[in-house]
């Protein structure tokens, strides 16, 4: 009993806190904050869906040209504002637009178009997802000038789905925190409100997305990096069942190796994030079955209202609003009362951060040795006191990264793997081939910049979910009050992404899905 009562003060005192630095940092931050331009009549274009442009540009009703042209006019109206983009091949992709649409011109046979699903759109990706000839900086100084030798095979995929890369989008370093910042391009920041974050990794994606600055946007998701900057930005986000995406080409990995990552992608449409998943799935496409039928009713729903793990901040009362308002709807929308979507918890929720910390420890990519480019290891407790000094070259996350990793106390390995069996074991014989879980995002909607660096852990509501394996759909369920964007997650057993995806139809036609951050003049 008393330690109950003690959790519980202990999260009054936690919300508390959060209120002060909210309202400190917003003292400052309210005052910076500036709009991004409107979206101009001939930009309207950029409304449209990735698979409804390809489609207009196959029927000779838009050029790629014009869109690609568009997409550039419209980077560079937000990005002064948004500080997205980190380098760009803006001529190179107009002329691969100019040569697509002089092709189409000539006449192409159906089997051209078929192979090509995106042909003439232009995409954009995280700086970190190599496109040859780009910067490939992984947000850090020592490779300020370092470019990408080959393209990422997604990037690869993209490109021979016929899709035209335009631009690569800012990160945080090596892709490893929850906001979007580095000591090289600075931050990236929030089409809602440019004194709030993006999140992260993916976050110049979400900035971009959301702004209607490109139709494509192509992301990468170990700890919650696709579906991190959708709910920040109000955008869809499917981070894909892990293992069937090539990680080759993203943050230097050579993609053989096991990992809990996957590609993946932002859109303001759930229906693009299908058909742009089996692009990057490549020959694993079919193992997804993303375009198969789901008859809704045949769907078993779970939810979870918040989680227990001390380390993060309870769900916010408005975001629990958000999950009882889904629930609501989908109990009245149930066939039957045994349809209705039921409560679901496991004790691994209590553990969600330390359990993703230690399946980071099992990933290639360690985080001490490529802060250094490979040269040796950055060390925590160096770079804090040069931190301190306004001499470290490196951000204050990454600090806490490297001090999480170097100075804490490894989680016990026995424990990890045991309590990680139990928890999937427990979720997918729950979930099975018909259940989907109704999950929160995040504690609040998209903070200030920074204020992350005192809640570090409450990436963890997403990154549960890579520790799991699990397909998992971000889903934007409109502003709240302060007209930020707000959502939930969406997930299901192994393999069974059309799943999540269905769900996040249902709920964009019940709740509307995106909601731009500008006005689209006629
Ligand atoms: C005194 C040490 C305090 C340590 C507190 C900081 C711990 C932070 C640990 C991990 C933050 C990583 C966040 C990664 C989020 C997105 C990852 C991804 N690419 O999907």
């Amino acid at each position: 009993m008393a330690s109950a009562v003690l959790i519980q003060a202990f999260f009054a005192f936690r919300r508390c806190l959060d209120m002060f630095v909210d309202f400190i940092f917003g003292l400052y931050w309210e005052s910076k904050r500036q709009p991004i331009p409107d979206l101009l009549p001939r930009h309207r274009m950029l409304t449209e869906s990735a698979v409804t442009l390809a489609t207009r540009i196959r029927n000779k009703e838009l050029t790629s040209e014009e869109l690609v042209q568009a997409c550039i006019e419209r980077i560079k109206l937000v990005n002064p504002i948004l500080n997205a983009v980190t380098d760009e091949r803006f001529e190179d992709a107009l002329k691969e637009a100019r040569d697509i649409d002089k092709k189409i011109a000539e006449g192409l046979p159906k089997e051209y178009f078929d192979k090509r699903p995106f042909l003439g759109v232009p995409f954009t990706t995280k700086e970190s997802n190599a496109i040859s000839g780009m910067l490939n900086t992984l947000g850090i100084l020592s490779r300020r000038h370092t470019r990408a030798e080959n393209d990422a095979e997604s990037v690869r995929l993209m490109r021979a789905a016929g899709a035209i890369p335009v631009a690569v989008t800012n990160v945080p370093e090596i892709n490893k925190w929850q906001e979007c910042r580095n000591m090289l391009f600075g931050t990236t920041c929030n089409p809602y409100h440019s004194g709030r974050t993006t999140g992260g990794s993916s976050g110049g994606e979400g900035a971009l997305c959301a702004a209607f600055a490109t139709p494509i946007s192509l992301c990468s998701d170990i700890g919650g990096s696709t579906r991190m900057p959708a709910f920040f930005c109000g955008l869809f986000a499917l981070n894909p069942t892990a293992g069937h995406t090539s990680l080759k080409g993203l943050a230097l990995r050579s993609g053989l190796e096991p990992s809990m990552a996957a590609v993946g992608f932002v859109s303001r449409h759930c229906s693009d994030l299908a058909p742009l998943t089996a692009v990057v799935a490549g020959d694993q496409a079919p193992l997804l079955n993303l375009h198969a039928h789901v008859d809704l009713n045949t769907i078993n729903y779970y939810y979870v209202e918040t989680a227990g793990d001390l380390r993060v901040s309870p769900i916010s009362s408005e975001l629990r609003q958000a999950m009882n308002k889904v629930v609501a709807k989908l109990t009245e929308l149930a066939p039957s009362t045994d349809k209705a979507p039921k409560p679901y918890y496991h004790k691994g929720f209590n553990y969600m951060f330390a359990l993703w910390r230690y399946w980071m420890t099992k990933e290639t990519d360690k985080f001490p040795k490529m802060l250094a480019n490979n040269r040796g290891e950055v060390k925590g407790l160096v770079e804090l006191p040069k931190k301190l000094l306004g001499m470290s070259q490196f951000t204050m996350a990454a600090i806490l990264k490297l001090l999480d990793e170097q100075v804490m106390p490894q989680v016990n390995a026995e424990w990890a793997e045991q309590l990680t069996k139990e928890f999937s074991d427990d979720i997918i014989s729950r979930l099975g081939e018909r259940g989907v879980l109704l999950f929160p995002s995040a504690p609040a909607a998209a903070p200030h910049h920074a204020t992350l660096l005192l809640r570090p852990f409450n990436f963890s509501y997403w990154g549960v979910f890579n520790v799991l394996r699990l397909p998992a759909a971000q889903v934007p369920l409109g502003l709240n009050s302060k007209g930020l964007p707000i959502g939930i997650q969406v997930v299901a057993g192994p393999r069974q992404d059309a799943l999540c995806l269905a769900v996040a139809k249902l709920l964009e036609r019940e709740f509307g899905g995106y909601v731009p951050p500008c006005k689209i003049l006629e």
